[in-house]
């Protein structure tokens, strides 16, 4: 009896420490165009800081679908990028899933014992997924209205279960300008990108303003409207210049620190 009454309270007391420690988590996710260099930036911040865990957009995921019972896959990113009326509502419901998925991934040991406060990195988030990708799909009528109603149905319902556990304390937009992202996606030579133009990253850059600037995207979720956003310019060169990452290494702690 004595020995249960201990160990109900060790588990329970364990259970509140790993909550104290979740309550300290921030969460960030780094938002930006296409090819703008959200990888690149991740993995700058992940050398500056191995005791952040930065996690990346489960894009193999997306690649490689597999067939359930059979041994097969198929390429869902190469489908919606050939036939986007098709497989674009398809798309979102597994990328958003995908997302969803990394935000609920428990804090590894490491970042629980990390100086300072500990923080979480994603590349993009569940909210991108909605108002940056899928709300341009239906905007391009690759989405129909059932198919949206329903996307954001489900979605407002899944942000509001799973509450602060995916909220954000912060965001990283990186921005450069549309021309910008378009060299750098033709220079990574990704095949399934071979399809998009330069007129699909100006309207995903005036989405990322529109929302994360300007503010004039409506959003559903009140901690949403209040979350930080931090600017980084990266139109210039950074990934062979160490004082320009020095900079903006910089920013993202000073930005940090005051969330
Ligand atoms: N500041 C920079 N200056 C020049 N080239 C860059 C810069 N940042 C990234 N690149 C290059 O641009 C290409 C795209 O970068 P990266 O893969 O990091 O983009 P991304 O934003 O993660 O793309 P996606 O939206 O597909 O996830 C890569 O070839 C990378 O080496
Ligand atoms: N339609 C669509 N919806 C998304 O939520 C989304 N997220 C990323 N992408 C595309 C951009 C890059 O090609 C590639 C890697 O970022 O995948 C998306 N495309």
């Amino acid at each position: 009896m004595l020995m249960r009454t201990i160990g109900r309270f060790f588990s329970s007391a364990a259970v509140y420490s790993s909550m104290q420690q979740n309550l300290r988590i921030k969460r960030v996710s780094i938002e930006g165009n296409i090819a703008v260099g959200k990888s690149t930036f991740a993995r700058l911040l992940q050398n500056a800081r191995p005791d952040w865990e930065v996690t990346s957009e489960p894009i193999s995921k997306w690649q490689n679908v597999h067939h359930m019972s059979q041994q097969s896959s198929s390429n869902l990113l190469q489908m919606m990028y050939q036939d986007p009326k098709r497989w674009s509502y398809t798309f979102q419901t597994f990328s958003c899933m995908s997302r969803l998925r990394t935000h609920l991934e428990p804090p590894s040991a490491r970042l629980l014992q990390s100086r300072g406060t500990p923080v979480q990195v994603y590349e993009r988030s569940v909210y991108s997924d909605r108002y940056i990708f899928a709300l341009n799909m239906f905007e391009l009528r690759c989405i129909n209205s059932t198919e949206w109603a329903v996307y954001q149905d489900w979605h407002s319902f899944l942000v509001e279960q799973f509450g602060h556990q995916i909220q954000l304390e912060g965001i990283i937009y990186l921005r450069a300008s549309p021309q910008t992202c378009m060299e750098r996606l033709g220079r990574r030579g990704r095949t399934e990108e071979q399809g998009v133009r330069l007129d699909y990253l100006e309207k995903l850059h005036t989405r990322h303003e529109n929302w994360l600037v300007n503010k004039s995207t409506e959003v559903h979720f009140e901690h949403l409207e209040k979350v930080p956003v931090l600017v980084l310019d990266v139109g210039v060169e950074f990934e062979k210049d160490p004082s320009v990452q020095a900079k903006l290494l910089t920013e993202v702690e000073t930005f940090f620190s005051g969330l």
